[in-house]
């Protein structure tokens, strides 16, 4: 309870981008996402990488969809080359809700810690992919370009290490 209620506030009042009522096309959020995170660097609310120059997490809580994706970073999207851009957007997620935006890989990447949790037996293939022997003979899934400063853990339910 103490974690969540930690988490919650932390989110709430430093992470949570509550942009004005205007409504914002999905550029303009991240966009400005980007600028609010940038500003949390400035009042030192949160920690830059060294290695990186992008904010870093300590720990960031990741899944993983069933064709590898993660954070809406799709194998199809340029977005998940982003190299420069702390938060970026796409307008056709084929899950609803089509306009997302999300962190990017280098903003992902520069976390000390990623818990990646997946569960279901659709995610199966794509476990095995990312995980089992031949992982490097395939052109890498989003997810296995996430890479943090520290520790990577993967938290598999049965179904989703069913084929390792
Ligand atoms: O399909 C799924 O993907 C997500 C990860 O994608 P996100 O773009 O929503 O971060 C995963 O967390 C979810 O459990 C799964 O159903």
């Amino acid at each position: 309870m103490r974690t969540q209620n930690f988490l919650f506030k932390y989110q709430y009042r430093h992470l949570t981008y509550s942009p004005s009522k205007k409504k914002l096309s999905p550029e303009e959020a991240a966009d400005g996402y980007e600028q609010r995170l940038k500003h949390l660097v400035a009042n030192n609310t949160l920690k830059t990488s060294p290695t990186t120059g992008f904010a870093k997490f300590d720990l960031m809580l990741v899944g993983m969809g069933p064709e590898g994706h993660v954070a809406s970073l799709f194998c199809w999207h340029f977005q998940r080359f982003e190299k420069t851009k702390w938060v970026t957007f796409i307008t056709d997620s084929p899950k609803p809700p089509p306009p997302r935006i999300t962190f990017t890989l280098p903003l992902i990447n520069s976390a000390d810690h990623i818990a990646m949790v997946v569960t279901g037996e659709d995610a199966a293939d794509a476990v095995k992919v990312a995980l089992g022997k031949h992982a490097a003979d395939y052109y890498p899934l989003p997810v296995q370009k996430v890479s943090p400063e520290e520790n990577l853990t993967w938290f598999l339910d049965k179904e989703a290490a069913s084929e390792l």
